[in-house]
């Protein structure tokens, strides 16, 4: 384990949804989830939705396998220290950050994470392109409830799971302090991402989400995918039965994503990614002291 007094951190964010990176090449540092709730919190600490740690594939066990493909790790957390599968924002961010550190080239690569390794296509500035994986729609709907209101959800799986709700307003989701109701919960044992969807004009979606592990946030990557392909089943528009791609334009709180889905049922990803800030950490601060 890394012993040095200060941890390098980076901070960066993809519409809004914002991550402190934590460079750890050779997996040393025991980020506990202690730890990256502190490093998120957003009074008392950096402030942010997510922690992405990067680790080179080959020194993090649950990424070794995927060593010959992707020579970086993409770890990450939730603001409340939990570990997800994968995050859409968070792997452009990525990106950006391998060629902002010098570690990757422009052009296409290719990073691992817990749900399996994915395509990245960064140019030396502008948007970041990723190869999202096929969506799953797994058996079973909950019926999502914010105070009065309940709306039937789809649900779609982009790695991690998502609730996805078809809304007359956004507003009516109030003001997603805390979770909505998800019932049955059993449909989504480990927990699940809601997003709320409004129409804004053909192939065009506007959503909200409340993140599971971060609360609301001003965008997700994996909830824009979910919504691309909840709404594309809704509109007749499903590529795999029209043997045409579909491209949805999909606007969040913090920003716009352009989410393409082909007929083979893979999903393309296409938004910005920037990095605003560099800094190093306190050791002793963040293992939970005042320093
Ligand atoms: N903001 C992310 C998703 C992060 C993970 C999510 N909160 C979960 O627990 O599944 C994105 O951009 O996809």
């Amino acid at each position: 384990m890394s012993t040095a007094a200060r941890i390098d951190f980076l901070k960066g964010h993809g519409t809004e949804n914002d991550f402190v990176i934590v460079p750890d090449p050779d997996g040393r540092l025991d980020l506990t989830a202690a730890a990256v709730a502190r490093i998120c919190d957003r009074r008392a600490g950096l402030g942010a939705d997510g922690v992405l740690r990067a680790v080179r594939a080959a020194a993090h066990p649950e990424a070794r396998a995927m060593a010959d493909e992707a020579e970086w790790f993409m770890d990450y957390r939730n603001g409340d220290g939990s570990v997800a599968e994968m995050c859409g924002n968070g792997v452009r961010v990525f990106a950006r950050y391998l060629l902002h550190a010098g570690l990757a080239e422009a052009g296409d690569l290719a990073v691992a994470t817990r749900a399996g390794v994915r395509r990245v296509h960064v140019a030396k500035t502008g948007d970041v392109t990723v190869g999202m994986g096929r969506a799953a729609l797994p058996e079973g709907s909950a019926v999502i409830t914010v105070g009065e209101r309940t709306w039937p959800s789809r649900n779609v799986n982009m790695g991690n799971p998502h609730a996805v709700a078809f809304v007359e307003d956004l507003t009516h989701a109030g003001a997603l302090l805390d979770a909505p109701g998800v019932a049955p919960a059993a449909v989504y044992p480990e927990g699940v991402n809601v997003e709320f969807v409004v129409d804004r004009g053909p192939r065009h979606v506007a959503m909200r989400v409340h993140e599971r592990g971060s609360g609301e946030t001003r965008s997700c990557g994996t909830g824009a995918c979910a919504v691309a392909v909840a709404t594309a089943r809704r509109d007749g528009t499903d590529p795999a039965l029209t043997g045409t791609p579909v491209t949805y334009t999909v606007d969040v709180l913090g920003g716009t994503l352009e989410i393409t889905e082909l007929p083979d049922g893979t999903v393309e990803m296409t938004g910005p990614a920037v990095i605003v800030a560099e800094g190093t950490l306190d050791r002793a601060w963040l293992a939970g002291g005042t320093a």
